[in-house]
């Protein structure tokens, strides 16, 4: 396999029934992924998207990833890097976690390209949830005598893990608003505000949770209690972040209490601030701006505010360990917003999270 493997796939849930699929299916999967997991972020408006291609035997000979909005599908990436390495002729079968298009946008048709080369059968992860483009890609390969599979089902991890990928652009193609995360730091005793003097309380691996999950996304929601209280840089810096990557920042507050000098500190540091008096301009807001995934960072009252008005898709809860035990370790915990019933978070697909179910919010909880 010629991509770098960057982050670990989801585990197979139960429910995947492996032994229905032909060998290499799973592996392909797999590796398509965790190419596209490395893209989470740098590929908005598009999605993150990544593709293996299996020779007959069902050995995986590349897998690539869409990189970037204008940049090459993920198709047309794996197609080339298989060309580079000399394996065109020995492709039989390709695996994609998204339809492949079927029309002429800032890149050609991907079912042509899929067409031109010696690939006899597709495996889908996941249907293009855009109303204009679901099933063309699909039934053009079928029209031209490839084998296409799709897969689907609740229960097959690989499936839910293509619909993760996907559910933020999902919900931007249909809403045309943003996938709204909240991330909640407490602190052993329950509290979200640190001690005097400290900027934070979790561990460094959740903290770098944190900052992965800010890599992930095209904006951070705040509020002015927590630019004043903290003066926070919201920069990505325990792990790389997408080069040149600029997002929005959105300030929630009634009055003008944040600084000029403040906010052009901000642009300084990569982000584009927009100043929002009311919760009702959120999503328009954000929505117009482009972004696909938003991450909320904010104190009590925001929180407060956005539980209340059931403005959230998932919550992600960081509780710091009882720091007397003797290996202590955060607990991580998600939350489906009830708007979400069905769907599949986004953040299942970040590896420290990978385990955590995608549990309903109990609101009497
Ligand atoms: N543990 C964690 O995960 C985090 C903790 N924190 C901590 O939280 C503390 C700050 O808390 P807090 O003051 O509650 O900060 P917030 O970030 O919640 O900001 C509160 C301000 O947001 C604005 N706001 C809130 N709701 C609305 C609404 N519905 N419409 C418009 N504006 C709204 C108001 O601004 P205005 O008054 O200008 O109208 C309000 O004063 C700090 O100590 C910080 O360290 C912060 C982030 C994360
Ligand atoms: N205290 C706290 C968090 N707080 C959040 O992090 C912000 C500071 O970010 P930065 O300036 O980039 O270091 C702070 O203003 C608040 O939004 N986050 C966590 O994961 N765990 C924590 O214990």
């Amino acid at each position: 396999m010629l991509a770098a493997p960057l982050s670990r796939p989801p585990p197979l849930g139960p429910g995947s029934d492996a032994s229905q699929r032909p060998p290499g299916v799973e592996a392909g999967f797999r590796a398509a992924i965790e190419a596209a997991c490395a893209f989470i972020g740098a590929t908005t408006p598009n999605p993150p998207v990544g593709c293996a291609i299996l020779d007959a035997t069902g050995r995986v000979l590349v897998a690539a990833a869409h990189q970037r909005a204008g940049g090459s599908h993920a198709e047309a990436q794996a197609l080339r890097l298989l060309e580079q390495a000399g394996l065109t002729a020995q492709a039989a079968a390709l695996v994609v976690t998204l339809e492949p298009c079927n029309h002429t946008g800032r890149t050609g048709p991907c079912t042509e390209a899929i067409l031109a080369s010696p690939v006899r059968t597709v495996w889908i992860g996941s249907a293009d949830p855009n109303p204009l483009v679901t099933g063309h890609g699909a039934e053009r390969l079928r029209d031209a005598g490839i084998a296409v599979h799709m897969l689907n089902g609740p229960d097959d991890a690989l499936s839910r893990a293509c619909q993760a990928l996907i559910a933020p652009f999902r919900c931007r193609a249909i809403t045309g608003h943003p996938w709204i995360t909240v991330k909640q730091a407490l602190d052993a005793s329950g509290s979200m505000i640190p001690p005097r003097g400290a900027s934070t309380f979790t561990s460094s691996a959740s903290l770098r949770l944190a900052h992965r999950l800010r890599r992930c996304t095209d904006a951070i929601i705040t509020g002015t209690g927590t630019i004043l209280a903290d003066d926070p840089s919201f920069t990505v810096r325990h792990l790389p972040d997408h080069p040149g990557r600029r997002r929005i920042l959105a300030i929630l507050g009634r009055g003008d209490r944040v600084s000029a000098e403040t906010i052009q500190a901000a642009g300084a540091r990569g982000f584009d601030v927009r100043s929002i008096r009311s919760l009702d301009e959120v999503l328009p807001t954000l929505g117009e701006a482009g972004v696909m995934w938003a991450m909320v960072e904010a104190g009590p009252s925001v929180l407060a505010s956005l539980r209340e008005a059931g403005l959230w898709d998932d919550w992600l809860t960081i509780t710091q360990a009882d720091p007397t035990r003797h290996d202590p370790v955060d607990r991580l915990d998600v939350s489906l917003s009830p708007r979400r019933a069905g769907e599949v978070s986004p953040l299942s697909l970040l590896p420290e999270l990978s385990d955590t179910s995608n549990t309903q919010w109990d609101d009497d909880a």
